[in-house]
């Protein structure tokens, strides 16, 4: 007998109670078994995961990045298993069709439930029109608004990164150590954006938030897994490889984009990507020929470097048509991934013992704790820019500022520096450039051909 039969032979046993009433006065045979399920899963996940871990010695998990990466993995089980099951359960027995839910019901319709398409409706009406008074006066300020704060705060991000990564700490009693724990960094970026975002959201106004929660986890995951596969991959690749395949990102966005909202592109977008593609890889290749042969690429960093682009690529598409389908601000977006950014990685690190050891550190050296706050406020900065970009212009323009940031951050020490640039590589410059130019050339013209074709119809 399912759950809803039981409780509607309860209901017949008192004539007094409508089939309404009796649903939601027998409530608790939906929400104490969820919370049960929910609870039990977590920690025999937990457990799980903790037995996982201690499985395999220390040094072993530190020698195969698959097995890190499934230990990872599994710790990002506890939130995602019991998850999903909820989820399914919550479908199953029908628990969020009842009309008067309590505060544990209006927990999980916020989590699981879609919003009513009524005020679906008016959420879009309001921000189609706030898009179009946007669209004719204020579109190239904003551009440069998205691509001037990307660039600032991904720059300092990218100097601070390295010098965590990089420096040796040196405490009061001339103890000195590294850091080696990258998971924790993406940590504690995602933990103080999440924080920045809550406190914006509850001192300023913004549309109404209709999105489950739960949809926010994809693009979570994806973005934390891509963190990982980037920090990973440098153990098998060199920085100038890796930079070199990042900046042909834009064809698996655009790929990723055909396959997660049906994008459509015209074929000057195609042929400009590739020329972007190749304009980078002249520009890098002929410029970081010295670092060649430093490192051997390997099938574990090429492997890295795929699940880095295609994660990534899911990331920005999946926002940009989480933007699309729910209206919301970017400051909502933002305050929705770091949520499951923050239980992921938290209980994932929990799980293997370095959110203790990274503490350790972090009280043992404290300039290490000083950068680590400059370098999650970069971050927070960094992903405000980035939530607006991706909601303003989509995932594209967004993968050609960050592509334009690497030649920027080239062009910018080749001149601190005094280094010399060699011809292949300014042409390779101008061919981004000539693309980007072209870009917009025909994106303009299609806009105006299409407007016209508008007026000739009304007319
Ligand atoms: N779409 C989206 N949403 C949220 N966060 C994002 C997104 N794209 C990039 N990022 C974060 O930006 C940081 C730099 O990422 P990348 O190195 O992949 O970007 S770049 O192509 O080099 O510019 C990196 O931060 P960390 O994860 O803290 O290292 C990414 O996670």
């Amino acid at each position: 007998m399912s759950r809803t039969d039981f409780s509607m032979k309860l209901c017949r046993k008192n004539n007094s109670l409508n089939l309404r009433q009796c649903r939601n006065r027998y409530s608790i045979f939906w929400e104490v078994p969820l919370s049960l399920l929910i609870v039990t899963l977590f920690f025999l996940w937990y457990l799980i995961s903790r037995f996982v871990e201690k499985a395999f010695p220390e040094a072993v998990i530190q020698d195969y990045w698959l097995l890190r990466l499934c230990v990872s993995s599994i710790g990002y089980g506890c939130i995602l298993i019991p998850g999903f099951v909820a989820y399914k359960y919550v479908n199953a027995t029908g628990y969020l069709d009842r009309t008067d839910l309590g505060c544990f019901g209006r927990i999980v319709k916020l989590c699981l439930g879609e919003p009513d398409p009524d005020l679906m409706k008016t959420a879009e009406s309001s921000t189609s029109s706030l898009v179009q008074t946007r669209s004719s006066s204020k579109k190239a300020f904003q551009l440069l608004y998205c691509f001037v704060g990307l660039q600032v705060s991904y720059l300092v991000w990218g100097v601070l990164q390295e010098k965590i990564m990089t420096q040796e700490y040196r405490n009061s009693s001339d103890e000195t150590a590294n850091f080696r724990d990258s998971e924790f960094l993406v940590f504690v970026n995602r933990v103080l954006a999440f924080a920045f975002s809550g406190i914006h959201l509850i001192f300023t106004r913004h549309p109404r938030h209709n999105c489950p929660l739960y949809k926010y986890i994809y693009c979570s995951l994806t973005n934390i897994l891509s963190s990982w596969c980037q920090y990973e991959a440098l153990k098998f690749v060199t920085f100038p490889t890796q930079v070199l395949v990042k900046a042909s990102k834009i064809i698996p966005v655009m790929i990723m984009g055909k396959v997660v909202s049906k994008k459509k592109f015209e074929y000057y977008e195609y042929v400009t990507a590739v020329m972007m593609s190749i304009g980078m890889v002249m520009f890098l290749l002929n410029n970081n020929g010295s670092d060649k042969g430093v490192k051997e690429t390997t099938i574990s960093g090429v492997v890295l470097l795929a699940m880095y682009m295609s994660m990534d690529s899911f990331t920005s598409n999946w926002q940009s048509e989480l933007f699309s389908a729910y209206s919301m601000s970017s400051v909502q977006m933002m305050c929705g991934v770091n949520l499951f950014s923050c239980l992921l990685t938290g209980v994932s690190l929990f799980s293997q013992g370095i959110l203790f050891r990274s503490f350790e550190f972090m009280t043992k050296f404290p300039s290490f704790g000083m950068d680590c706050f400059l370098l999650s406020l970069c971050s927070a900065t960094g992903q405000l820019f980035i939530f607006h970009t991706i909601s303003t212009f989509g995932p594209v323009v967004f993968v050609i500022i960050t592509t334009l940031r690497q030649v920027l951050a080239i062009l910018l020490s080749c001149f601190i520096y005094q280094h010399h640039l060699s011809t292949f590589a300014v042409f390779g410059v101008a061919v981004v450039f000539i693309a980007i130019f072209l870009r917009i050339y025909c994106n303009q013209r299609l806009r105006n051909i299409r407007k016209q074709q508008l007026r000739s119809t009304q007319g």
